[in-house]
């Protein structure tokens, strides 16, 4: 069976302007720069090593669609996507949603061509024409709920995605375990009283959005206990996120049985992201995709669809991403060249506080029934 893969070029022609985080304002002396922390440059190379690496030779293309209004108001509401075809028209864009979030001429389009790729991954897998696969694209959607984009994200693709499985593909139980460094605040938002789609999201505490993901976030009414954070302290690497899957993230999603598993697939957790304080590494997603992998042939078939979300290290992701479809497609064709030098660094050996950190979180695992 084969490992799909999506790319749209016009997910590297996201507009984020000319601020580096916040836009770029003389009186506050935040002058214009080249590259926005989330400029989509950093995704653009993500593809073109896929490409060139020769790994994409061993991938089956996946054609995103845009989605239709009707997939995105599956999980928005009509007032944010009237908010954003708005934004969209306007000569130049503009912000959207929490202040930070740009969204430039046209960028409606994209942001639907985003949440339409990752419907097309879906669609393939559950329908059997993939075994796996990974949806690059962008701009990401974690940390966008119902009713707003927020933190570079417009629509929340894995959201519309799992919604179109339930709705359209009949799929009763879906899992999305979002492994991007900051909590998942949209996803949860979207399926905080919903048990039929268990959202999973193992983060840097406190990280972003402020003062959210807390362990003791755990869905209400039918939902609860179908919500799961996993926070884990500034500085956790390799050893802390893998003892979070042993301890958390499968457990819980061999209880869960969820007949499709969509991975939120951000790589700011890396250890040379500029937008977190973690330490993962491209071997460090490799083992984690490769967890997921076999649990997935374990419960589900192997049905797995990788959503990209967030990563800001422009040298650093496209080796951590090439590393987790290379684990989808089961081919070994590049070491990663940062490897020497982040290798003494450290991050792979548990520390106590870590432990204690997961040991929060895993007590919570026998509630999924
Ligand atoms: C600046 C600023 N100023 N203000 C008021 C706000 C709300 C600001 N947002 N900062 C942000 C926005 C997004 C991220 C990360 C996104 C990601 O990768 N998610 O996966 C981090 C910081
Ligand atoms: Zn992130």
């Amino acid at each position: 069976m084969t490992t799909g893969y999506l790319w749209n070029t016009l997910y590297g022609w996201v507009d984020t302007g000319t601020g580096s985080l916040a836009a770029a304002n003389l009186a506050e002396r935040m002058q214009p720069i080249s590259h926005h922390l989330a400029h989509s440059d950093t995704k653009r190379r993500f593809h073109e090593l896929v490409s060139v690496s020769g790994l994409r030779d061993n991938l089956v293309d996946v054609v995103a669609r845009p989605a239709t209004d009707a997939d995105i108001l599956r999980v928005h509401t009509e007032e944010h996507l009237s908010i954003i075809k708005e934004i969209s028209a306007r000569p130049t864009g503009g912000i959207a949603g929490d202040g930070v979030t740009m969204l430039g001429n046209g960028g409606l389009d994209i942001a639907l061509l985003s949440a339409g790729g990752a419907i097309e991954l879906v669609k393939q897998v559950v329908a059997g024409e993939l075994r796996n696969g990974y949806a690059l694209v962008n701009p990401p959607g974690h940390h966008a709920p119902r009713n707003q984009a927020m933190g570079f994200c417009i629509f929340n693709n894995t959201s519309v995605a799992a919604a179109y499985a339930r709705n359209v593909l009949g799929l009763d139980r879906v899992a999305i375990v979002d492994w991007d460094v900051h909590h998942g605040n949209g996803t949860q938002d979207i399926w905080w009283t919903d048990p039929s789609v268990l959202t999973i999201s193992i983060h840097q505490h406190l990280c972003f959005p402020a003062n959210m993901g807390f362990v003791t976030e755990r869905g209400e009414g039918d939902g609860h206990g179908y919500n799961l954070n996993i926070p884990l302290p500034p500085g956790s690497g390799n050893a802390a996120y893998q003892h979070a899957f042993e301890r958390v993230v499968i457990p819980a999603l061999e209880a869960y049985r969820p007949q499709l598993i969509i991975v939120g697939s951000g790589f700011d957790a890396s250890i040379l992201d500029p937008l977190a304080r973690m330490m993962v590494t491209a071997a460090g997603f490799r083992k984690l995709a490769r967890m997921v992998i076999d649990c997935a042939d374990r419960i589900c078939g192997g049905k797995i669809a990788c959503v990209q979300e967030g990563g800001y290290s422009p040298h650093y992701l496209p080796f951590c991403g090439l590393a987790v479809i290379e684990e989808l497609a089961e081919v070994r064709l590049l070491d990663d060249p940062y490897q020497g030098f982040i290798s003494t660094m450290g991050g792979d050996t548990l520390q106590q506080h870590e432990r204690e950190w997961i040991e929060n979180a895993a007590v919570l695992v026998k509630d999924i029934t």
